[in-house]
């Protein structure tokens, strides 16, 4: 693949994802129905650009029917807030872990009903599975992230490339991996195979970042190296280095302003 593809940002509802600055987005943790309710509520005066409900720290995330249910009421509190829905696995750094056969199901019900507007599938998972939650999304105009988290270390450059080139060839939407630095050069990997995804291979929006306090910088930079959605933190993150929102928007505006 070369940069002589064409590049397509994804639009998803009013917002045009892998142009211009990076989209704030911040995750909804709750574990319960009530306390999703009351953590949507407080984002709809947040200066976000989109939410992410992780339901893998959802206490019923194996009930399918309450899943839906609260995802309806989380989207009558947040009608027209561009959401991804993201089951993390425990295996990547997220709260649960499900079988595959669970994991299939539990995103093929939730890209059924239509309401979520993308869909977060991991890398490691079978292509046929990934490509079947690809066709189901997209029959409900759903999009999908197809996404990696090692929450260790920082795999060679070649290697992040490799994976996001791998969620392209799959069939993302978008792409997106997560890192964990050990070095300020861990850092540097990162964002250089960020800047040379963006110049040589990237077709579509991508997301990239070391995660922690050494790899917040990779949170602010987005713009200039490549990564189009930023995950900030308004009281609790949803992983460590996340930056508070009170101040993401604006340091994403200062660097737009000097780009
Ligand atoms: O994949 C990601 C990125 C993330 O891990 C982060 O480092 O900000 C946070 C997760 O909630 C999200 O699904």
């Amino acid at each position: 693949m070369s940069n002589s593809h064409t590049f397509k940002p994804v639009r998803v509802k009013h917002l045009t994802i892998g142009e211009g600055k990076p989209k704030i987005c911040v995750s909804l943790t709750g574990s319960t129905t009530e306390q999703l309710v009351e953590e949507a509520h407080a984002l709809k005066l947040a200066d976000i650009d989109m939410v992410e409900w992780r339901v893998d720290f959802f206490e019923q995330v194996e009930q399918l029917d309450m899943v839906t249910h609260t995802l309806e009421r989380i989207r009558d509190i947040l009608p027209s807030t561009p959401l991804i829905f993201t089951f993390r696995s425990a295996k990547e750094g997220g709260q649960y872990e499900l079988s595959s056969s669970d994991y299939v199901a539990l995103n093929q019900a939730v890209a059924s009903t239509g309401e979520v507007d993308l869909i977060d599938v991991e890398l490691f998972n079978e292509a046929t599975d990934i490509e079947q939650l690809i066709a189901t999304a997209h029959q409900h105009d759903t999009f999908v992230i197809i996404s990696n988290h090692d929450f260790h270390q920082t795999p060679p450059k070649e290697e992040i490339i490799s994976r996001l080139c791998r969620a392209q060839q799959l069939g993302a939407d978008m792409t997106k991996i997560a890192v964990m630095p050990q070095s300020s050069s861990d850092v540097i990997t990162l964002l250089d195979a960020t800047n040379t995804m963006k110049e040589q291979h990237a077709d579509r929006p991508m997301i990239t970042m070391s995660m922690a306090g050494k790899g917040m910088i990779s949170r602010l930079t987005g713009e200039l190296f490549g990564s189009a959605i930023t995950f900030g933190a308004i009281q609790k993150s949803s992983a460590p280095g996340q930056v508070p929102v009170s101040e993401l928007r604006s340091i994403l505006n200062m660097l737009h302003a000097n780009l």
